[in-house]
């Protein structure tokens, strides 16, 4: 892993500007000249000369979880509130990198929490499945931290996460299946100990599959 980078203008850090790749990876730019050599390519054809720097600038953004904290991501969006009605926020879309094979995964996380006493700013639940998937990941990991991240800020009677993944290694190599998903969950507090909860939040994220 590359230096930590202290954020602290969170306006400019990489998980914030999304549209903007400015953190490159040191190191990566030399390695991806010698990862073309090595899978035939020459990396001095015109084509290739600034691919390097590139993909530095791509990792530095598809990794740019590693350089942020949970703090960091959240701010300071965590506020009192009053009542326990279940909050569900669904279909945030993903990207992440399989561990395994570092291609591409992607697909749509969806959370539910019940409050108590605390609340969380609707797009910080976005950031912080950014913050999980904008690293060298499996799906079930992701799923378990942000549960765990949900919990840790806020505390709640209960946390429920739900991530659809598409998986690129399982599709463009290996067994080849384009067409398959794979669906991972975290039930914490009332999701896990009272199936009602558990199936108020299954079928609100049922009703998304319905509507596509
Ligand atoms: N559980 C889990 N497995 C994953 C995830 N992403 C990729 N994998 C799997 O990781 C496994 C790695 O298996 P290996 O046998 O070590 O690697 P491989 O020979 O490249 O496997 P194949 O993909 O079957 O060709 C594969 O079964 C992948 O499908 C993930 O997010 N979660
Ligand atoms: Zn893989």
């Amino acid at each position: 892993m590359w230096p930590t980078k202290e954020v602290t203008d969170l306006t400019t850090s990489p998980i914030i500007r999304a549209d903007n790749e400015r953190l490159e990876v040191p190191g990566v730019a030399a390695l991806t000249h010698d990862w073309l050599a090595a899978i035939g390519e020459d990396p001095d054809r015109e084509g290739l000369l600034k691919t390097p720097q590139r993909v530095a600038r791509a990792w530095g953004f598809l990794t740019g979880g590693y350089q942020l904290t949970l703090g960091e991501a959240a701010g300071d969006a965590v506020f009192e509130a009053e009542g326990s009605e279940m909050v569900i926020v669904k279909d945030i879309e993903f990207y992440s990198m399989c561990e395994h094979h570092m291609l591409p995964f992607y697909g749509r996380a969806h959370i539910a929490y019940i409050p108590d006493g605390k609340i969380l700013g609707l797009s910080k639940f976005a950031r912080i499945v950014d913050l999980y998937a904008r690293r060298l990941q499996v799906q079930e990991r992701i799923t378990t931290q942000v549960a765990e991240a949900v919990e840790e800020l806020l505390a709640p009677k209960g946390v429920a996460v739900l991530l659809e993944g598409t998986h690129l290694c399982m599709a463009m190599r290996g067994v080849q299946k384009q067409n398959s998903s794979t669906t991972t969950s975290a039930m914490r507090g009332s999701f896990r100990d009272d199936p009602r909860t558990r199936g108020e939040f299954m079928s609100a994220v049922q009703q998304t599959f319905k509507n596509r």
